[in-house]
């Protein structure tokens, strides 16, 4: 038997001895040549709503179910539920095979794709993709640093963790904190209050900032299942005493039982996942920064001199934002794709002073859906700006076969390099389809103020294009 296969076998049979429920149509299965991991196939035929398996809530890897908070109280008192968790994991793995999650701890991972784990090189193949600022690793280790290790320098004993007090130390310890945070960023669920027949998502379906309230836990087994945006086929629920997984459609013998992550970009399954699959390129977007839009627009002369004001009360409104998405749309439509707080901010700024101050007495704005010609002009500038912000064109990436020197052994480098193309990639199809999009936008505009047609202004929008054939 191999190792991995020992440790499914060791980790399914605690499931079983500690009270879990789990069909027997269903199986842990070893998925590492699909680069996939672990993950839950089906051996039968599954029926649309059959029970897949039930843990009871006694199971999940959690700040209420670990004695530890029972022992140092007070440490807990202004931890926010991720340094809890982690908090929790790190006494938990101390604990070895004392702990009685030892055989779960065995199957989870110890070596992350996800960006935080990514080398400076790794990261640079991202170019201008607005995840790299994204990754928050300065921000973790300061929390690290100013909650969690003086708590584990004050209780060290409790924890049973050997810490001298010194730099080389600290360096393994934040390490292994990243390690743990990457492990519930990826694996943890929220787990809401007990609630009788409550349905739950995983986290992707929640803003980052509603994930950040709740608390988490760690799921045996539901964390195990893999997911796909186009094959979700499982889901969790939660009962009074246990979360019972459940098929959400019929499944057929040897398929894959996939959970769903939400509508990810490609971008952010890699940042929070450290994978990228095709199904998630249909909610790919690529984010201008809002300095690139103000320096073009100040380039272009637009920004006036009384600038602060009117960005004041942009602000107010909600329109400044530090960077502006773009999303995926085909065909591309433009009101669809691109942040209203763009159109808006642009057209707002491109009204003479009188015009802004009358449009601010009344606490009003310009509307997103009327772009002038102007507008669209600046906002192919802003857009081409920032697609020569990425080191590589759309043309020169597709073109490229191989972006790894050829000599490079290290499976896991080509592969992030491969995967941030693909991002890239992504990205730069969208600005480029915005680009086109507004083109065709100007020209009707110019075809329309020349027949006569109210001036500087589209509301119908200009023919759309026919889908692009990739
Ligand atoms: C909740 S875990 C799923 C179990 C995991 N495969 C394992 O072996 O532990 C999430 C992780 O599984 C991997 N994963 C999930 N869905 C995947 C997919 N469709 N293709 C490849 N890897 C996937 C990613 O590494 C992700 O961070």
């Amino acid at each position: 038997m191999l190792e991995s296969d020992a440790l499914s076998w060791s980790f399914m049979a605690w499931l079983a001895s500690s009270g879990a429920e789990i069909s027997a149509k269903i199986q842990l299965a070893d998925l590492k040549e699909k680069h996939a991991g672990r993950g839950v196939v089906a051996l039968q035929d599954v029926q649309e709503e059959e029970f897949l398996f039930r843990i009871p809530r006694s199971l999940i890897l959690s700040v209420e179910n670990s004695d530890l908070p029972s022992k140092i109280p007070s440490a807990f008192a202004d931890l926010d539920p991720w340094l809890s968790l982690i908090l929790v994991m790190l006494y938990e793995l101390e604990k070895g095979k004392e702990s009685k999650w030892h055989a779960y701890f065995d199957i989870l991972p110890k070596e992350f794709n996800t960006l935080m784990f990514w080398e400076p090189d790794e990261l640079a193949q991202l170019q201008a993709s607005a995840v790299v600022g994204k990754i928050g690793k300065e921000e973790a280790d300061k929390g690290f640093e100013e909650r969690l290790l003086p708590i584990i320098a004050e209780y060290k004993e409790v924890l049973g963790i050997d810490f001298p007090d010194n730099e080389a130390n600290k360096a393994v310890m934040l390490k292994q904190m990243h390690k743990l945070a990457s492990t519930i960023m990826a694996y943890a669920f929220d787990i809401e209050p007990t609630d009788a027949r409550k349905e739950v998502d995983e986290e992707g379906y929640m803003s980052e900032e509603e994930d950040e309230a709740l608390p988490k836990g760690m799921v045996p087994l539901a964390d195990m299942l893999n997911a796909d945006a186009d094959r979700n086929n499982a889901r969790l629920f939660y009962e009074e005493n246990s979360l019972s997984m459940k098929a959400l459609k019929s499944i057929k013998a040897g398929e894959e039982i996939f959970n769903d992550y939400g509508p990810l970009p490609r971008s952010d399954l890699l940042r929070r996942y450290g994978y990228i699959t095709d199904n998630y390129a249909k909610y790919d977007v690529a984010e201008i920064p809002f300095y690139t839009a103000s320096a073009v627009m100040e380039k272009a002369g637009v920004l006036a001199e009384d600038l602060k004001s009117k960005f004041e009360y942009l602000e107010s409104q909600g329109v400044v934002e530090d960077g502006y998405t773009i999303s995926t749309s085909s065909p591309f439509d433009i009101q669809e794709s691109i942040a209203p707080e763009l159109i808006i901010m642009i057209e707002a700024l491109l009204l003479p002073d009188h015009e802004f101050d009358r449009i601010a007495d009344r606490e009003k704005l310009p509307k997103p859906d009327k772009i002038s010609i102007k507008g669209a002009q600046l906002l192919i500038e802003i857009i081409t700006t920032h697609m020569k912000d990425y080191t590589t064109t759309l043309e020169e990436d597709i073109a490229e076969k191989t972006v790894v020197p050829l000599t490079s052994s290290d499976v896991s480098r080509e592969r992030r390099y491969m995967m941030a193309k693909l991002v890239r990639i992504g990205e730069k199809k969208i600005l480029r389809d915005a680009v086109e999009a507004l083109d065709r936008l100007i020209e009707h505009l110019v075809v329309q103020n020349k027949v006569g047609k109210k001036p500087g202004h589209d509301s119908a929008g200009p023919p759309k294009k026919r889908q692009r054939v990739e």
